[in-house]
């Protein structure tokens, strides 16, 4: 008998937690792009030598298209270096959960959001619970929600989602629903589940919940203020007065929940992601930096309550349409060769609701079903809403 890596097979603490596999077909991609390249030198002998001499105007106007030539070849060049050898590649899950189980990090989740009028918080808000339900220790998990628009609004829509994620992530982890995000998810399943099975009826129970939740979010925007029964009801409402606007207003931190705190479980006692609204100080004449000043402002922040190694950064009209987003990354993050050498991993983004004739091309066809089509299927994916 050898040892554990001879003939018993590899030791299981040793097999990698993702794996790098070329894609087939290299050779002949080479080659075709050889031949392009051929091509492409061959037009521009053609075009250098046989400059027409006959007048200025001509020779002028053939050095455009000379130039035109070269940019273009160029262009097509640089993309080449994306596709000369296009790789995939595959996390373990499985290896990852029985290798770390009570060791798996913390993860902060940072969701940035600007303006209640251009980003309705009810949207927001199904972000913000989809990421509160991903398949990972809830008590592991601190959402922070950024909202450089210092509304009220967007602090009473994250009230209310806090108070719905109580029934809403055990039901997703409960059936396992996909995707997570509560509107994108009703709005697939709208048909009413007549059957007396358990989850026709805490179906029904959820989808109501989460449409008072919504409506009661849309009325109380559509209003433009928040009425006094329920500023009555938190004491965060305190910190905006007459003089908080978007671009003139004090800090504004607020723990909605904290996964250490004992009271902060939901409908079937479990504990729930911490919950933090953030509105970084903002000074008229002070530049803000957009989305890079909100994250420097969410980093300030979460690393006095949670300070998670890993970070993970949503827009707010986005959703994970894959629950093991978290898992997925930290299959890379925790490889024991190569973790060492990966800060950053990014997902493919993939958008919804596009008008029919998609003229800016926005849902990337070239690269999300030609170029990349199988990191779709073992990758999860953050979608725009
Ligand atoms: O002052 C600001 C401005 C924007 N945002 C947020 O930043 C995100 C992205 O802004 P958006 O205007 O929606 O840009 P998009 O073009 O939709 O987003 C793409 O482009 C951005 C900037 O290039 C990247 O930051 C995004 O991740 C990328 O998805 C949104 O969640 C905003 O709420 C802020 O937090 N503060
Ligand atoms: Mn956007």
């Amino acid at each position: 008998m050898k040892d554990d890596k001879g003939i018993m097979g590899a030791n299981k603490e040793d097999e990698p937690l993702f794996e790098t596999k070329i894609a087939r077909g290299g050779a002949a991609h080479k080659l075709f792009s050889f031949t392009i390249i051929i091509g492409l030198v061959l037009i521009w002998t053609y075009r250098l030598i046989l400059i027409p001499t006959t007048s200025r105007r001509h020779s002028w106007f053939n050095g455009i298209l000379f130039f035109a030539d070269v940019l273009l070849g160029f262009y097509w060049i640089i993309t080449q270096s994306g596709r000369c050898r296009v790789v995939y590649r595959y996390p373990f899950k499985d290896r990852l959960i029985t290798r770390y189980k009570e060791k798996l990090p913390k993860v902060d989740i940072f969701v940035c959001t600007a303006d209640p009028i251009l980003e309705p918080p009810s949207m927001v808000m199904s972000t913000v619970l989809s990421v509160m339900s991903y398949n990972y220790p809830t008590e592991k998990i601190s959402v922070y929600l950024s909202d450089d628009g210092g509304s009220e609004l967007t602090f009473y829509a994250l009230l209310e989602a806090s108070k719905f994620s109580k029934s809403w992530i055990p039901f997703t982890k409960k059936y396992n629903v996909e995707p997570r995000s509560p509107e994108v998810y009703f709005s697939h399943q709208n048909t009413h589940m007549d059957n007396e099975s358990s989850f026709a009826h805490d179906w029904t129970n959820v989808k109501e919940l989460y449409e008072d939740m919504k409506s009661r979010i849309d009325s109380v925007e559509a209003k433009g203020c928040i009425p006094g029964e329920i500023v009555d009801q938190h004491k965060g409402f305190s910190e905006w007065n007459s003089k908080v606007t978007k671009h003139d207003h004090q800090s504004i931190v607020q723990i909605l929940a904290h996964n250490s705190d004992p009271k902060a479980v939901d409908i079937e006692g479990n504990r729930l992601p911490t919950l933090v609204y953030l509105s970084r100080e903002k000074k008229p004449g002070w530049p803000h930096n957009f989305k890079a000043g909100a994250m420097n402002a969410l980093l300030r922040v979460s690393e006095k309550i949670s300070n998670a190694p890993i970070i993970l950064n949503v827009d707010c009209d986005m959703y994970a349409n894959d629950p093991d987003v978290i898992q997925d990354a930290l299959c890379f993050f925790l490889d024991e060769k190569k973790g060492q050498q990966i800060s950053y991993v990014q997902y493919p983004q993939q958008y919804n609701n596009l008008v029919k004739n998609d003229i800016y091309a926005n849902v990337n066809l070239p690269i999300n079903e030609v170029c990349v089509p199988i990191i779709y299927l073992t990758m999860p994916s953050l979608s725009y809403i």
